[in-house]
């Protein structure tokens, strides 16, 4: 279902973007985007094209011949053969990099140190030896570094969020988070996402379960892993096409919360038969005195829903949240996406953003996701650099 829902993000942004182009502001942040990866239109192209303070200045492929093709379709300035020539590019102010999840360190990092703000897609890096690095490297840059959560920015996100920060209904007890997709609709084969070189595997793509898990319950670190079950790749064991995994986070809003995440790259068919296509990604928090659901919390822009049951009451209140509540900025249509433009936009322009992410955050993200490879024995995820190396010294 997350194929399905990322193709509808596509028609949405397309749709909504291009019939709300925003007159630009005389001082754009210029982008530079390293690699044509699929997501780039999503994710950045079309909400840049309705937002007045942001650009897409030029673009990068390992093939210059790739990067103008590219370039032409979406109207982009500038294009390279080569993302280091882009990096050196004077003016650009700020890289989105949707890479594949290995490379994420090696290039940011070289984004950072050629001087520019950095919007990393997600998973931050590898594993959380390369996140510590990463983020030390950003400190010392004193550039802005961001991993691309887009789902935490939504004006949906932020309700949940609110509401158990009321403390309304007690201690969290348990979470529940899954994200699925039905076999086939990530094809088997050349998809970065079954490669164990280029860090892929199920944890690492759909690791928005960890996300919201730890966004919600505001942990860190797991106290401990009580299991974690992979469902290997049989072209090459080393990745996961699935995860199940139970967690237990001791957090200012809770003891001991009982965390159980599913994450699935080939979710099985009813009877065989029937994709699970309602299956979005979704978590159930359960508190003390109430119980959470939030339905679709990745793409909340084109629908969610939010459920809030109240124990003492025995009644359940459904909600939608398409727009921020209290007058800040944000319309019914734009997308996680745009919500995290502006964010990523307010702090390289020095203002306060709305909501942020740091890096001791997508350390202690990494470090979670560490910790699953490791209980269920594939062990942490290597980056791409690592790889080759250790290839070259064999
Ligand atoms: N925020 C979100 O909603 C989403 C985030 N993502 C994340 O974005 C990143 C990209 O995902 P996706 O759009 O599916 O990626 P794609 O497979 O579409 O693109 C990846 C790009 O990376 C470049 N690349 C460099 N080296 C390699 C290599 N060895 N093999 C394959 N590609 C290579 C290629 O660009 P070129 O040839 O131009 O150099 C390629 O187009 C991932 O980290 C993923 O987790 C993905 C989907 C949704
Ligand atoms: O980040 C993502 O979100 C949507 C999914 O379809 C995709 O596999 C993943 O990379």
């Amino acid at each position: 279902m997350a194929m399905a829902l990322q193709i509808s993000s596509f028609i949405h942004q397309y749709f909504f973007s291009t019939t709300n182009p925003a007159p630009k502001k005389s001082d754009p942040v210029r982008f530079g985007i390293l690699s044509t990866a699929l997501i780039n239109s999503a994710a950045l192209i079309y909400p840049v094209q309705a937002h007045p303070e942001s650009a897409v200045t030029a673009i990068a492929s390992r093939e210059l011949n790739t990067a103008e093709k590219y370039a032409k379709s979406y109207k982009i300035p500038k294009a390279y053969g080569g993302y280091q020539k882009l990096l050196d590019d004077p003016e650009i102010d700020a890289i989105y990099i949707s890479l594949p999840n290995g490379m994420h360190y090696e290039w940011a990092k070289k984004a950072l140190q050629a001087g520019k703000h950095v919007l990393l897609e997600k998973p931050f890096t590898a594993n959380a030896d390369e996140a510590r690095d990463l983020v030390r490297v950003a400190e010392t840059s004193g550039k802005h570094l961001l991993e691309a959560f887009h789902w935490r920015f939504h004006p949906a996100a932020r309700y949940v969020e609110s509401i158990l920060s009321t403390g309304k209904y007690g201690k969290i007890l348990s979470t529940r988070a899954s994200m699925t997709t039905p076999t086939g609709t990530i094809p088997r084969g050349k998809n970065i996402r079954w490669s164990y070189d280029l860090a892929g595997g199920a944890l690492m793509d759909m690791t928005y379960v960890l996300s919201s898990t730890r966004y919600f319950t505001h942990a860190q670190t797991p106290d401990y892993v009580v299991s974690a079950h992979s469902k290997n790749y049989p072209h090459d064991e080393r990745v996961d096409s699935g995860m199940i995994a139970e967690l237990r986070f001791t957090t200012p809003r809770g003891s001991d919360i009982k965390s159980e995440i599913r994450a699935d790259m080939e979710n099985p068919y009813l009877f065989h038969l029937i994709p699970k296509l309602w299956e979005l990604p979704d978590i159930r928090i359960k508190c003390e005195k109430g119980e959470i659901y939030f339905y679709n919390f990745m793409m909340p822009h084109l629908y969610h829903y939010i459920t809030i049951k109240d124990k003492h009451t025995g009644k359940t209140e459904t909600v939608k949240r398409y727009v921020p509540e209290d007058g800040k900025p944000g319309e019914s249509w734009w997308s996680t996406y745009h919500y995290q433009l502006q964010a990523f936009v307010d702090k390289v322009k020095g203002r306060e953003p709305e909501h942020w992410i740091d890096g001791n955050d997508s350390i202690a993200q990494m470090e979670c996701i560490d910790a699953v490879y490791e209980k269920c024995g594939l062990g942490r995820r290597k980056g791409t650099h690592e790889i080759i190396a250790s290839q070259n010294t064999v």
